[in-house]
């Protein structure tokens, strides 16, 4: 065939090779077609099945994650849907890979627990994430993943009393951080600070600091490396092209800042490492890893994976929080009469104070109901499956490649997955509410900030528990709290976590006259 083409004149190779090119297309949707209605399947709705159609779509979707409409950009593709499938859309460009976009609930069980064996990050995921996490938790699937998952789940399991030492030794340092009563300052950038230092103290046992040292190369470099890694996974088929110098070069400042961390670890004998694993005072996350491997690699791939996972998160949710509590002053004095009522004006919470504070509970589940923080994310066909049609419709079948996008953002607004006649007292679903908690559980899958099934979030407890523990401290010694942004500017930024875009600039007030309750 190459010799025929090859012994053309130049502008009819250029026509055979367009022809070629044009011929795939169709060919590669019929092959498709012919494989799902031989699984006895449907497609979801096709937005774009070859590059002059999928190509605006992709680019649209690099634009609007540059301009912060990432959310609108996902739910107006939602628009071309049809009636039998209104919230799963396909969409395709070069290659042959097709990615299914969804917002559905029972699209997302299906993917993490009821078909969990079929789907997984994928090698695209893993290619793609591997020069930051390696062969982490968060990139891997299979015996790869579970061993992860063991290596880092006992530290998880038990209510450390150091945990609180951490988090309280960090939230006092936050506090130190804040201006007078009545000054502005933006919370978000000291919390993402606040939740580094409780994190890189708890993995490493000895923290960044970055709350006394805010030009740290470690916080720059850590910034860097999310953005990057963020555009490299929404434009996947295109990342070869982004450039990755400041990617590459954040990944050397991290790994020299861990680096000593591990092999200071590594020097320690197994029993120096069981005598130490008795003490749940100075026993870290690094020295609980290297009683199961001696694999620097291993340890350090990691120990990358829990510093993103534990990092953002927390301080994305807790600055939505404030935010929203400087909305609703009512709420705040609220929660700070439970606080002050249940731990008093100075008192360190312990777990069964923070256990106790549902309503404060209830105001995290809220946040997290409006801006889970991991707003995107997603998962490669391992295998041909299929993903449940609405009642009554065929499933969709899922290729083996596919690249299923799920988001827990778009779907926990989702106006139609609340009831129709809101009850007494329940709020409009788009607003933030935390009285809505007391009479009202979401449906299981309607709501997963933390994700569920097998790889649901190892430090659900711990985040809950930080994020408690560092409003409490907020909620005690101040009174009140105004916002100082502007209101209708603030938009939702997604870099891997979704944060306020402009930051939450707020004032926090301690009671006049002194008074602990004003
Ligand atoms: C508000 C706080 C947090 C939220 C909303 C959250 C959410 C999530 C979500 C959605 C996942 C699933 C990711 C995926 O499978 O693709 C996840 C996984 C994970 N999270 Fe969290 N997370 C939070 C805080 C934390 C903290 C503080 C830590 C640790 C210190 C942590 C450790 C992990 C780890 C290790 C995984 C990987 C689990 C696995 O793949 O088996 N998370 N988290």
């Amino acid at each position: 065939m190459i010799d025929i083409i090859l012994s053309l004149r130049p502008l009819y190779i250029w026509a055979v090779v367009l022809g070629l090119i044009a011929a795939w297309f169709p060919a590669r949707k019929a092959y498709v077609d012919y494989k799902i209605r031989k699984l006895g399947g449907v497609r979801s709705s096709v937005l774009a099945t070859d590059p002059i159609r999928g190509m605006p779509f992709f680019i649209d979707a690099g634009y609007s994650q540059m301009n912060n409409r990432l959310l609108e950009y996902y739910n107006n593709l939602y628009k071309w849907a049809t009636p039998e499938c209104p919230n799963c859309v396909e969409l395709a460009s070069f290659g042959v890979v097709r990615f299914l976009l969804t917002r559905e609930p029972e699209h997302i069980k299906t993917i993490l627990t009821t078909k969990f064996g079929d789907f997984g990050k994928g090698p695209t995921f893993h290619e793609a994430w591997s020069p930051f996490l390696g062969d982490s938790i968060f990139t891997t699937d299979g015996q790869s993943w579970s061993d992860s998952r063991a290596l880092i789940r006992p530290m998880f399991i038990k209510e450390r009393v150091r945990d609180l030492e951490i988090f309280d030794k960090w939230t006092s340092a936050l506090i130190d951080k804040l201006p007078a009563s009545g000054e502005t300052v933006d919370v978000l950038d000291l919390l993402y600070r606040t939740t580094l230092d409780i994190t890189t103290e708890f993995l490493l046992g000895e923290s960044l600091n970055s709350l006394g040292n805010p030009k740290h190369e470690f916080v720059q470099a850590f910034h860097d490396v999310q953005r990057i890694q963020m555009l490299i996974t929404i434009l996947a088929p295109f990342r070869y092209f982004i450039p990755k110098f400041r990617y590459n070069r954040g990944i050397r400042v991290l790994e020299r800042f861990i680096s000593p961390y591990i092999a200071r670890t590594l020097a320690l004998t197994p029993d120096e490492l069981d005598k130490l694993s008795k003490s749940d005072k100075v026993f870290t996350f690094l020295h609980s890893m290297a009683r199961s491997t001696r694999d620097e690699k291993v340890i350090r791939d990691q120990i990358m994976a829990v510093l993103l996972a534990g990092r953002d998160t927390a301080a994305a949710t807790l600055s939505w929080t404030i935010y929203e509590l400087a909305r609703y002053p009512a709420v705040y004095r609220k929660l700070r009469r439970h606080v002050l009522d249940t731990v008093g004006p100075a008192r360190a919470p312990t777990y069964e104070d923070i256990k106790s504070l549902t309503f404060l509970t209830h105001a995290l589940n809220e946040t997290l109901r409006l801006y889970p923080a991991v707003p995107y994310n997603l998962r490669a066909a391992l295998q041909d499956t299929r993903l449940p049609g609405r009642p009554g419709q065929p499933d969709i079948i899922v290729l083996k490649d596919d690249v299923v996008v799920y988001s827990t953002l778009a779907m926990q607004r989702r106006r139609d997955l609340y009831p129709e006649v809101l009850p007494e007292g329940f709020a409009d679903p788009a607003v933030w509410s935390p009285e809505r908690w007391e009479r009202w559980t979401p449906k299981s899958w309607n709501y997963v900030p933390f994700n569920g099934g097998p790889r649901i979030c190892v430090g659900q407890n711990f985040a809950m528990t930080e994020m408690a523990f560092t409003l409490i401290r907020l909620l005690q010694k101040y009174d009140r709290l105004e916002y100082r942004g502007d209101w209708e500017a603030q938009y939702h930024k997604a870099e891997v976590v979704g944060v306020p875009g402009h930051g939450v600039p707020v004032a926090f007030y301690e009671p006049e006259d002194g008074n602990v309750v004003s």
